[in-house]
């Protein structure tokens, strides 16, 4: 058998990933939306309890499999190789997996799940790891966001997004910022991440020669490693268009050598305060200082008090929100409105209608560093119809 056909057989993988708001949805939802004739299976994971990203996803054809934990490291070796082999089962069905991690993720975990498990290694192969990255403010990220820079070092395919908020020269200066964290890279320059497919999708791009270069305990499996969580809890399947659930609860003992007593404390917020830690050799960090709050009001908000307050929020307190989002139900509003905030730049839209099965209410996510969710929550709590 020829190396082409040996890699033929397998189901390509491509992981995507990038920091905080740089575009990966948008990339996600382009590759949904392209008539292609391919069907893929996407496996999303977020951070935080309230799952948003999930509904902002397009209801294609696809599948949506959710992994809510803010722990990458913990998902990995649990939610992605059970979901991975899951879909291996139904061979045929797919012909790619899209596997969508967190902005605060550290892509490694994710890559050498394909080397060092072996069932999943069997039936999948990385095919690429592509990066999205925000040409406004990688600059920044890349001096406090360790995660960012790795994300950065691990690519094959670099899409440099948002070219439209910076200048040439302000271009310049981070793309040769990239090209010293990861010179192999293919960057490709973009707007709302505008690529022909074929530059991000079934590439056989990862190189695993140059990962071992900059990683040289890529290979090695972790053995102290348990997983032991609680499965129920671990993902959620959404089959076509179907609503998801907000018990997001990562069990408390993971196994994993992490306090997770924090995520204990429900929905109200989660801490990200793990620090950096090891696995195989391998460092992978988490920021101790980022927070992320999730608020809910069971109904409708008046969107005249909604509106002018988030304008302020922008404002006012935007630099300190790495990236911020809301689905809000809106009084007299059939459609649900949908709110993404990077800093202090926002964006809303009404979309697709409430369906009839589907309970109105209004949900807010805050990612970001110093947040004052009791002053979060009168807020938002202030602008209920
Ligand atoms: N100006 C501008 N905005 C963009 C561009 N691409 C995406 N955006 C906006 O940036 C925001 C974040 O985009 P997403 O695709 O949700 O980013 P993400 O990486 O999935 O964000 P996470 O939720 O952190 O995973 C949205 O409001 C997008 O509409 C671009 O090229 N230019």
């Amino acid at each position: 058998m020829s190396l082409s056909e040996a890699l033929s057989d397998k189901t390509p993988v491509t992981v995507l990933t990038g920091y905080l708001g740089a575009g990966k949805t948008t990339l996600l939802n382009r590759i949904l939306s392209e008539q292609h004739g391919k069907k893929y299976a996407v496996i999303v994971n977020e951070f935080g309890e309230i799952g948003i990203d999930n509904d902002l996803v397009v209801g294609a054809d696809e599948e949506v499999f959710e992994m809510n934990n803010g722990c990458v490291c913990c998902t990995v070796r649990g939610d992605l190789i059970r979901i991975l082999e899951g879909l291996m089962r139904r061979k045929g069905k797919f012909d790619a997996i899209i596997v969508e991690t967190t902005g605060l993720a550290d892509p490694a975990p994710v890559a050498q799940t394909f080397f060092i498990d072996e069932e999943v290694g069997r039936k999948a192969r990385l095919d690429a790891v592509v990066t999205v990255a925000d040409a406004k403010w990688l600059t920044e990220r890349l001096k406090d966001a360790p995660e960012a820079k790795s994300q950065i070092a691990f690519a094959d395919v670099i899409l440099l997004n948002k070219t439209d908020l910076v200048s040439g020269e302000e271009l310049e200066e981070v793309e040769a910022r990239i090209r010293g964290l990861n010179p192999y890279a293919r960057i490709i320059r973009t707007e709302k991440c505008a690529v022909p497919l074929d530059a991000v999708l079934d590439k056989g791009a990862f190189d695993l020669d140059r990962i071992l270069a900059l990683e040289p305990a890529f290979l090695e499996a972790d053995d102290h490693h348990h997983h032991d969580h609680d499965h129920g809890h671990g993902h959620h399947h959404h089959g076509h268009g179907h609503d998801h659930h907000d018990d997001h609860e990562h069990g408390p003992d993971c196994g994993c050598g992490h306090d997770h007593a924090h995520e204990d404390h429900g929905h109200a917020h989660h801490d990200h305060g793990h620090g950096e830690h090891s696995h195989g050799g391998l460092k992978h960090y988490h920021d101790e200082h980022m927070k992320s709050v999730a608020l809910e009001i069971p109904g409708d908000v008046d969107p005249h008090k909604f509106m002018p307050w988030v304008n302020d929020l922008a404002q006012t307190e935007g630099q300190n929100f790495l990236r911020w989002k809301g689905i809000l139900a809106f009084k007299d509003e059939p459609r649900r409105f949908v709110l993404q905030g990077v800093h202090m730049i926002l964006d809303g839209d009404l979309q697709r209608e409430w369906k009839a099965e589907e309970k109105r209410r209004s949900k807010l996510v805050f990612i970001g560093k110093d947040l004052d969710e009791a002053k979060l929550r009168q807020g938002f709590e202030a602008c209920a119809a």
